[in-house]
């Protein structure tokens, strides 16, 4: 970013859009600001950059100015915002807001993005309510003209939600909060194993302020025994229950213990829980010592997950072009996420709604406050609690006599491993038998079949790999005799798969062979589990956030490898005939180009791109990234990819290759893998107990669809995906193809194109 002082006479008549962040920083506010500023100045506008927030905006001078293209480089992968953010006590001040509105003016700027917490969105807002008023005081005092005046009689602004806390309500993440979870699961797994050496309960203390979700969710992800949130303060005699919990827990094998406290937590008294009072309370109850890790600002710091890159860029495209948009006199707009998708809020009303929640809290009113979190959160308390018990704790089921078997099929997909600890759990707790069968069909023929105890699948949330294994063989019909066999040979009553596109593919010539083979007339259901994220009735399957992380961050090494030399790397990222990771990833990284198998690529189009990079380095460019699926261009296979830029570079540059490769696959899930591997995994049980129950035998599949878990029969399969290319018919993040375009080139000729929105008035959650 220059440093050197800018002249900010207005001098063209482009729209200005100035973007600030506010509050606390948070990992993906780079990506924002990137986002806002490269779309703005493809769709014609001038971003201009208020340096630390509010406090620029008050101050002026050379904290206001414009931000060219090359100033947002290499920035996406940054943690913190380069814009830098502040909490100004001035701005709260209607002298300040003056100082504020004059200071905008000045600079030719009316309209706002404004990226931060609810207290900076607030602040925003009660700006743009005042303006009018202090604009005339301001020309009163002859601070500004009266042409100047008429010519910024409104003030027009978007929001954007960037905070870790993930409290704002109408929206499913806010900017960071991803990447605040993924270092609180990392410090979780890395505590567990020293935990475990000496058999000792961890006291971790999360950030959060008044909203308990990264306690809780990082409770389901990180396998913790037991937590405490702002929204569910325990009832008096808490501390007996807990120890009790933790007590038996150990009983039962478990030799890590971990305690999560959000920083908000407190009792139904409201008197704070510290993370040191809960570590005292379990030394005075047990006679074991508790260790406390408050996390703190680490939870802010580094790298931005591959979430809060895409989703920001994303956002700052539709803010961009709403503030553009928008006329002076229209409500301030907040763009949020519901299901992947933008969702277009009230400011007013949502800030509103958001701090209802703390009244809540604070009237002692529990219910409502943890309704208010929305359904994921109010699912995710039975959730941990169920997955957290000893079953000598848990009402104790009646035994339904009834086994269910779980297997993987296909490729390795990071999150198997906490499906079938989530599977065990939730069969266990409704009375079932659960089996795992190892080595997949292979392994159900050979009778490679046990039983799982609760202890059975401790620790395994947090592994990588599948400890069931996992085999891509399809059976064929001369096997499925044995398996027919199998299945009666070990009462295996319901199976529960969890893969990827072959597991799918052996279920359906199951399904075509069910009545020569009455044996396997048993209630199946598919669990998506995939990194190449092609699986029909399912926007994301387990696996793929932790290969487009994994992805992602490989393509971080990789530029930075390169930035010594002018140097044009060609990645490969895997995902077979599925663009998911090579456009996701790409998005992520801020790769130059992407070559999706979805696309149609010709020679021409690589010699052209191959030119436009030529003159970008002729131009001063240093760094450029192309992204191929290992499926894109037929023949065209990266070795060629990468020919063709070398042979047109001209001596501007030199190209390298990498085949990213198996890494994608390997390493400890994601939170978002574990929780969704979770999640689906709830359901699935619920289903085939259910069908158990009634005596039926359908076998189905079952994703997330719209922020819902829908289930499909396996004969909508063909109608669904494209049995040649195997993926969906339908691939709902395609729509993102264009922003790629919009972050690579300022020339690019991609004006608007059709966002994915969510329709709020379909939305039953609000
Ligand atoms: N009611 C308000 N009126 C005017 N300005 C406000 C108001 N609330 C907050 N602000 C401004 O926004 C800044 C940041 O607010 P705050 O400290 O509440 O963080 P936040 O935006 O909620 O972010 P975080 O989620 O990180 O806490 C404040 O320092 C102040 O300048
Ligand atoms: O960075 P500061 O000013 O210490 O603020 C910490 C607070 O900010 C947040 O990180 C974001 O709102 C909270 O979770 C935390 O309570």
């Amino acid at each position: 970013m220059t440093s050197e002082k800018k002249d900010t006479t207005p001098r063209d008549n482009t729209v200005r859009i100035g973007i600030l962040t506010s509050g606390g920083d948070a990992q993906g506010m780079n990506a924002a600001v990137r986002s806002v500023a490269r779309s703005a100045i493809v769709l014609g506008a001038t971003p201009y950059a208020i340096r630390e927030g509010w406090y620029g905006a008050v101050n002026g001078g050379d904290l206001i100015h414009p931000l060219a293209w090359g100033d947002l480089s290499n920035t996406i992968s940054k943690g913190g915002t380069i814009i830098g953010t502040a909490r100004s006590e001035r701005f709260r001040k209607r002298e300040g807001m003056k100082d504020a509105v004059a200071n905008l003016i000045s600079n030719g700027i009316d309209r706002l993005v404004s990226i931060g917490g609810d207290g900076s969105l607030s602040g925003t807002e009660e700006l743009r309510q005042l303006w009018p008023e202090l604009v005339e005081e301001l020309v009163a005092e002859g601070r500004l003209t009266k042409a100047q005046a008429a010519q910024h009689p409104g003030l027009i602004v978007v929001g954007l939600v960037g905070s870790i806390d993930n409290d704002m309500t109408g929206t499913d993440m806010t900017i960071g909060t991803d990447s605040a979870l993924n270092r609180i699961v990392t410090a979780l797994d890395q505590l567990s194993s020293t935990a475990a050496s000496h058999q000792r309960t961890f006291v971790v203390e999360v950030m959060g302020r008044n909203c308990g979700y990264l306690a809780l969710m990082s409770a389901v992800a990180g396998g913790a025994d037991y937590v405490l949130v702002p929204e569910n303060p325990p009832a008096p005699g808490w501390e007996d229950d807990m120890c009790k919990k933790l007590a038996e827990g150990r009983q039962q094998g478990r030799r890590e213990s971990m305690v999560i406290v959000a920083e908000g937590a407190q009792d139904q008294q409201g008197q704070r829980i510290t993370a040191d009072y809960v570590a005292k309370a379990i030394e005075e109850r047990t006679s074991e010592s508790a260790r406390v890790t408050i996390l703190g600002h680490i939870q802010r710091g580094g790298t931005p997950s591959a979430y809060d890159r895409w989703m920001p860029t994303l956002l700052g495209y539709a803010a961009a072009q709403e503030v553009i948009k928008a006329q002076p006199g229209d409500s301030a707009k907040v763009l949020g996420v519901r299901y992947n998708r933008i969702a277009r809020l009230d400011l007013t009303r949502t800030v509103a709604e958001t701090r209802h929640v703390r009244k809540l809290i604070e009237a002692g009113e529990y219910e409502a406050a943890v309704e208010s979190r929305g359904r994921s959160f109010t699912d995710m308390v039975e959730v941990f609690r169920v997955l957290s018990t000893p079953p000598s704790l848990l009402t104790p089921l009646e035994s339904k006599a009834k086994r269910v078997a779980i297997m993987h099929v296909g490729g390795l997909a990071p999150g198997m491993n906490m499906a079938s600890r989530a599977a065990v759990r939730f069969g266990l707790q409704r009375g079932l038998e659960v089996l795992g069968i190892q080595g997949s069909f292979q392994g159900l023929i050979d009778g490679n079949i046990k039983p799982l105890a609760w202890e059975d699948v401790e620790g395994w949330g947090y592994r990588g790999g599948a400890e069931l294994g996992t085999k891509r063989e399809i059976p064929v019909v001369e096997e499925f005799y044995a398996i027919g066999r199998a299945v009666e040979n070990h009462q295996i009553d319901a199976l529960i798969l969890v893969g990827g596109y072959n597991a799918y593919l052996s279920a359906q010539a199951i399904a075509g062979e069910l009545s020569r083979y009455p044996a396997l007339r048993i209630p199946m259901l598919l669990v998506p589990a995939s990194i190449d994220n092609n699986l029909p009735g399912a926007e994301i399957s387990i696996g793929a956030d932790t290969a487009l992380n994994n992805l992602t961050w490989s393509m971080d090494l990789i530029k930075e490898s390169a930035a010594a030399a002018k140097r044009c790397f060609v990645a490969e990222a895997m995902g077979r005939h599925c663009g998911y990771l090579a456009l996701m990833g790409g998005l992520s990284s801020g790769a130059e180009t992407v070559y999706l198998e979805e696309d149609s690529i010709s020679l021409d189009r690589l010699g052209q791109d191959a030119a436009e990079m030529r003159e970008s380095f002729r131009e001063g460019r240093r760094l450029a990234l192309v992204v191929r699926n290992e499926l894109a261009g037929g023949r065209y296979d990266l070795d060629f990819m990468a020919d063709v830029f070398k042979q047109e570079s001209h001596g501007y540059y030199d190209v390298r290759t990498d085949k990213i490769g198996y890494l994608q696959q390997g390493g400890a899930p994601t939170p978002f893998d574990r929780l969704l591997a979770t999640r689906l995994m709830y359901r699935a049980m619920a289903r085939v107990d259910e069908a158990l129950g009634r005596g039926e035998a359908h076998i189905e599949y079952l994703g997330e669809e719209n922020g819902r878990v829908v289930f499909h029969d396996i004969a909508d399969m063909p109608v669904q995906v494209d049995s040649v290319k195997r993926r969906p018919k339908k691939q709902w993040w395609m729509c993102m193809r264009p922003l790629l375009e919009v972050m690579a080139n300022s020339n690019a000729a991609v004006q608007d194109f059709a966002l994915p929105l969510v329709d709020l008035t379909q939305d039953q959650d609000r």
